[in-house]
């Protein structure tokens, strides 16, 4: 569970505000283009300034560093070491060293097989295709065994195709039970395909979690205009 209790990011002459809790499961975090919802991750994941308090699972986490927050965030651009092995690259998901000991291996195997990666562990990114690639970021996300995870919009180059395999994954191998997922998609087929509930983000305002279905079925007038432009 994050909850988020009266916050405000304000970011030059944008004021984004939350107060609100997200359940385990996962969340898609949708709205407008400048909304906020960039900037809502940016906040959970400790890279901006807040006013108010952020808990998770009733841990005050506000003050902390990035790297000292029980959260993964997996970014589109993948944040991949191109001179670094894709073994490496999840391996500094546990360790801050690049001769990954023998037992931190054995954990990078076993999470890169879960991903569908047996084998690739010494390649380079470039060795792998777009997909692979996509893979090897959710493993180092699925490695650190956060109980939260931000994900901002991390399929959204894919093809359709892949795409639905990358989100089928995110959902039956990242969410784990207990733990909370933040997904920001522009494409309501996503939210449709894995979420069980919705945070709309509009204009600096947070509202949600809302049921996910409830929601696309009648959707409140500010989101119609939205997914009007998907129809
Ligand atoms: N460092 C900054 N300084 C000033 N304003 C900023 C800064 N970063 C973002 N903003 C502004 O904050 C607002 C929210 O941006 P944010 O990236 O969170 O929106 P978003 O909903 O993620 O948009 P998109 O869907 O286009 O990615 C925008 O108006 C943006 O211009």
């Amino acid at each position: 569970m994050l909850t988020l209790e009266d916050i405000t990011v304000t970011l030059g002459d944008f004021t984004l505000r939350a107060d609100t809790s997200v359940p385990q499961g996962i969340t898609a975090v949708i709205g407008p283009s400048g909304g906020g919802k960039s900037t809502l991750l940016s906040a959970i994941g400790g890279f901006a300034e807040v006013e108010g308090r952020i808990y998770v699972d009733g841990q005050d986490i506000t003050g902390r560093q990035p790297a000292e927050r029980p959260v993964a965030t997996l970014f589109q651009d993948h944040n991949l070491f191109p001179h670094l092995t894709v073994a490496q690259n999840v391996g500094l998901g546990l360790v801050s060293k690049l001769t990954l000991p023998t037992g931190v291996r054995e954990e990078v195997d076993e999470v890169l097989r879960r991903v569908g990666l047996s084998g690739m562990g010494d390649r380079k990114p470039g060795a792998l295709s777009g997909g692979q690639q996509s893979r090897a970021a959710l493993a180092r996300a699925l490695v650190q065994d956060k109980p939260v995870v931000l994900l901002d919009e991390p399929f959204a180059a894919l093809g359709p195709a892949l795409k639905a395999e990358m989100l089928d994954l995110a959902r039956y191998v990242l969410a784990a039970p207990g733990r909370t997922l933040l997904m920001v998609t522009h494409d309501p087929g996503d939210a449709e395909r894995v979420a069980e509930h919705v945070l709309l983000v509009m204009d600096g305002a947070v509202s949600g979690p809302h049921d996910r279905a409830a929601l696309m079925a009648d959707p409140p007038e500010a989101l119609r205009t939205y997914l009007g432009g998907f129809e």
